[in-house]
């Protein structure tokens, strides 16, 4: 049940990274800008095979596993939101039962809950180009959640969204997560990670500075270390806020 990076190195963007990702658990991954997050996401997927290294999925290499199994079982939320296609919400999200082979009855209920969950009812005849940068967000991650991955794997999911549909999604991440899935999210917010990561890896120039709890991974020495910053949690666990 681990998603497993076994000494993943990429000439200058990775180097010898091994974490160990579990299901029924929210792992961030954080760290400064070019430090190898968005790599390290796409090498988890299979999207990037690095050059020595290997990923697992359950101890099976990533790359003998059939593209449409791994489709099935691994949906990716990459970090840009183009969509090449203008095409509906409803369409889009349809995309994610394309590793599927169920019933046009089943896949539309599964849809409808993607969608809902997304709060995406009132969108779902809009064209792609016509939303918002943040519904449009909230468009891919639903056709993520449609394909009903046991692995989500979101390059900031969070980014785009406002305060209450980012709370909204928290709360559906972890949900999934309770329910069996290893979720799994680049997140720049290290307020946010701490309060709702299980995990986190923390990335620095391509290797891993921290691991663990959020409390050990993001505590105020790694922060200092890792981002140069001085700075110091305030506040209750699952309620922390970074003063700087
Ligand atoms: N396709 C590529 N070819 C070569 N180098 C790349 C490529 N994509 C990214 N890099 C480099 O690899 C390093 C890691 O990039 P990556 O996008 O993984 O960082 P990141 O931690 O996700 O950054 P950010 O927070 O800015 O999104 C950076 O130095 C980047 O310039």
């Amino acid at each position: 049940m681990m998603l497993e990076a076994h000494g993943l190195t990429i000439p200058a963007r990775l180097h010898d990274v091994t974490a160990q990702l579990g299901r029924g658990r929210v792992t961030a991954i954080c760290g400064p800008n070019g430090a190898g997050k968005s790599t390290l996401l796409s090498a988890l997927t299979g999207l990037i095979a690095p050059v020595s290294g290997t990923v697992t999925l359950t101890a099976q290499p990533l790359d003998q596993i059939p593209a449409d199994e791994r489709a099935r079982r691994i949906g990716y939320l990459p970090q840009t939101a183009h969509v090449a296609w203008n095409l509906s919400v409803r369409t889009l999200v349809g995309l994610g039962r394309l590793p599927h082979r169920t019933s046009a009855l089943e896949d539309a209920r599964v849809i409808d809950e993607a969608m809902a969950t997304m709060q995406l009812g009132d969108f779902a005849d809009r064209r792609i180009a016509t939303l918002s940068g943040g519904e449009r967000a909230r468009a891919l991650l639903a056709r993520v959640l449609a394909t009903q991955p046991q692995w989500i794997l979101a390059d900031e999911p969070l980014a785009a969204l406002d305060l209450a549909h980012q709370r909204s999604l928290v709360i559906s991440l972890r949900q999934l997560a309770q329910e069996g899935a290893g979720v799994v999210l680049v997140v720049h917010d290290l307020a946010l990670a701490m309060n709702t990561a299980d995990h986190v890896v923390v990335l620095d120039k391509g290797r891993v500075a921290a691991l663990g709890a959020p409390q050990k991974a993001l505590s105020e020495q790694v922060i200092a270390k890792v981002w140069g910053m001085t700075a110091r949690w305030l506040g209750e666990r699952g309620h922390q806020a970074l003063a700087l």
